[in-house]
């Protein structure tokens, strides 16, 4: 649903990556079961919910005759890029997506079967360092049912490998676009899911800073699946309430005080979560204008509508929903637990009633939007257009962060 948003970049960390790597000593971590879902973990499987970082050797890896066997080339040379240590536990198997400093591929684990994600990190570079160590840095804390979990990490001179649990189940979006029914209660348990890993997240003191629906994935394709929080490429750890300055994030679900670039807090995860709402039960933007100031200067002044289908189908709770987390002063937002409790979200995901489909003018708004975009960028081949952050690269990002932003009295 992003087509055509950008990220922008972290100002540079002053903390060197190698004093974090350094100290990023092994350390054992059990997870929890969480829920009777068949693709979790059980049995053998539970020993590799241990997080640790093995240091690898520089080398060339050759890549076998097997894969040019098998004609799949591709598989074959992100496969020559991983280091043996790392191929000689995990079987890669296929390239799921690329971000702008990592390489995804789906893997087997050799002795269980077990099918993971393995996030590759280019971190010779300096900002594919800061990004690797932000992300890191967070999922090392993590152990959540709606956060992507991280397995272990390997790490070389020039890459980091992250193994984490696979979500097969697609981004939000496209699971909403493959639906022919969706409803105000299929949108309210979304969110509450994402509103839980939203509320860990924060009572440990992390913003994730880049909330979109293209970072929440299903973990697996059935109707019960979990939703994951994922890409904690731009996330900041610190303490609970600490306030933050970086202007970073994609530009549409920016809360107005990052585009001010005052002090922030976690808050600002909550002003992404009322742009996550309003896309979900409509299909468009709240805020979206191809010009950078004129998108900035309607975020400020919190102007959006509610006109236009499916809004009249809407209900009012969900419109206050919405009202309660697209409020420009952040301490009269909704905070992540008192968004869980709202009403809207505890009677919809408890109700056994019928509902509006308001899928058919929710999935017309986004192909609307994705043919709009793609029009004016031949970036963005998905049928939703949720690929934008990923079309850009992050230079071309990090350069947006130049563009002036409207001052305070711009109102
Ligand atoms: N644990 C996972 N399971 C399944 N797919 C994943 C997992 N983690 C990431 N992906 C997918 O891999 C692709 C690349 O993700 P990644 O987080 O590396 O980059 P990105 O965030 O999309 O791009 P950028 O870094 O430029 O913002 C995305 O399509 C994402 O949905």
């Amino acid at each position: 649903m992003g087509c055509g948003t950008s990220k922008v970049l972290p100002e540079p960390s002053k903390n060197s990556y190698v004093s974090f790597v350094k100290s990023f000593v092994s350390y054992s971590h059990r997870r929890k079961n969480f829920d009777n879902e068949p693709q979790r973990c059980k049995g053998k499987q539970k020993d590799l919910w241990s997080i640790g970082v093995t240091q690898l050797q520089p080398h060339i890896q050759q890549t076998t005759a097997k894969d040019v066997q098998h004609g799949d080339s591709k598989v074959a040379r992100y496969r020559a890029k991983f280091d043996p240590r790392v191929t000689a536990r995990y079987d890669i198997k296929a390239l799921i997506g690329r971000g702008s400093y990592s390489r995804v591929v789906r893997v087997e684990h050799r002795a269980t079967r077990q099918p993971f994600a393995i996030k590759m990190m280019e971190v010779e570079a300096k900002e594919g360092r800061e990004v690797c160590e932000s992300e890191l840095g967070v999922l090392r804390r993590v152990s959540h049912p709606n956060v992507v979990q991280l397995v272990e990490v390997f790490q070389s001179t020039r890459r980091i490998y992250m193994v984490l649990e696979l979500a097969t189940g697609g981004e939000l979006f496209d699971r909403v676009i493959a639906k022919g029914q969706f409803t105000e209660r299929d949108a309210a348990r979304a969110l509450q899911m994402a509103l839980a890993g939203v509320v860990y997240l924060h009572s440990l003191g992390i913003t994730h800073r880049d909330l979109k629906p293209e970072n929440l994935l299903y973990y697996h394709p059935g109707a019960d699946s979990r939703l994951l929080v994922t890409d904690f490429g731009l996330a900041s750890f610190g303490n609970k309430g600490w306030s933050m300055m970086t202007t970073c994030g994609t530009a549409e679900y920016m809360a107005p005080e990052v585009v001010l670039r005052i002090p922030y807090t976690c808050q600002v995860d909550m002003w992404a979560l009322g742009v996550i709402s309003y896309i979900l039960l409509s299909g468009s933007m709240p805020f979206e204008d191809d010009s950078r100031p004129r998108l900035y200067r309607a975020i400020l002044r919190g102007r959006y509508s509610f006109h236009g289908v499916p809004w009249p189908s809407v209900s009012n709770h969900a419109k206050d929903f919405i009202e309660c987390l697209l409020v420009v002063d952040p301490s009269s937002r909704l905070t992540a637990t008192q968004a869980l409790h709202h009403p809207w979200v505890v009677t919809m995901v408890a109700s056994l009633s019928s509902m509006t489909n308001l899928h058919r003018s929710i999935s017309q708004n986004l192909r609307r939007r994705a043919s709009r975009t793609s029009a004016s960028s031949s970036c963005c081949p998905s049928s939703t257009g949720c690929k934008s952050s990923r079309c850009r690269s992050r230079n071309q990002d990090s350069t947006n962060s130049e563009t002036p932003l409207p001052m305070p009295n711009a109102h």
